[in-house]
């Protein structure tokens, strides 16, 4: 479902002097469907930056990155855009949204967005705000003004609210408490049952190694790093 060929990532710091910066360095691999795949390495080695770039958030210089039959690495920009909305979710660390948007709808979009009719839509954003704890009196309220937990949880039923064929996960069960974050891990573990690939940062070795398949080690890609 999601297979990496021969990506490289290089950063040029056009304010400084137009240093280049090697990242990543030849990084193959492959993520089959219901299969959920740890990155790891050290502070640095490029785990986020390598997220960034499957999601098109970053360039990649060389190598494929293909999520389905999608070529990321040289999609337009409108195949990246329905790529995310239909096939390729994230759940980052930090909730982003427009203000004043109330929280039911801020899960509920992505699905409206996918023509799922609205009173189904909503119907599975309160079942998700429901075993995520969130309580029903703040439904109504933009999440802007929620507690950084609060917040991450409505990050999290928003992400899962779509059932994507891949999904990318950045530290999903990062500042929650043991009951919420039994909660996210169940929602992988649902994921992965009905076939999506996944690829995560877990810095919560238990958790990773609970619903991981297994780990990819970015240090090895890393240049320098290895030596
Ligand atoms: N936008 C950018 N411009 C220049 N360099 C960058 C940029 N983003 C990341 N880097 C560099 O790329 C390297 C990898 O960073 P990255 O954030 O991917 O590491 P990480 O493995 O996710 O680290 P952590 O576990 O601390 O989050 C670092 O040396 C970082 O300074």
């Amino acid at each position: 479902m999601i297979e990496l060929k021969n990506v490289s990532k290089t950063f040029t710091l056009h304010n400084q002097s137009s240093a280049v910066i090697e990242v990543i360095n030849d990084v193959s691999f492959s993520v089959a469907a219901g299969e959920c795949v740890a990155l790891t390495g050290a502070s640095g080695a490029g785990k986020s930056t390598l997220m960034r770039m499957i999601y098109g958030n970053y360039l990649t210089q060389a190598g494929s990155i293909c999520i389905g039959d999608v070529n990321v690495v040289q999609a337009e920009p409108r195949e990246v855009i329905a790529l995310r909305r239909e096939v390729l979710g994230y759940v980052s660390q930090f909730l982003r949204v427009v203000p004043r948007v109330p929280t039911l709808d801020v899960v509920a979009d992505p699905l409206r967005a996918l023509g799922v009719p609205s009173d189904d839509a909503q119907a599975r954003a309160q079942d998700l705000l429901t075993q995520l704890n969130i309580p029903q009196r703040l439904w109504s309220l933009s999440p802007t003004t929620f507690s950084g937990g609060e917040q991450q949880r409505v990050n999290i039923a928003r992400g899962f609210a779509h059932a994507y064929p891949a999904m990318l996960l950045d530290e999903p069960t990062a500042s929650l408490d043991a009951t919420n974050r039994e909660v996210v891990l169940s929602l992988i573990e649902e994921a992965k049952a009905r076939g999506c690939a996944i690829i995560g940062i877990f810095h919560d070795e238990s958790a990773r190694d609970r619903v991981c398949n297994r780990e990819i080690d970015v240090s090895a890609f890393t240049p320098g790093a290895a030596a």
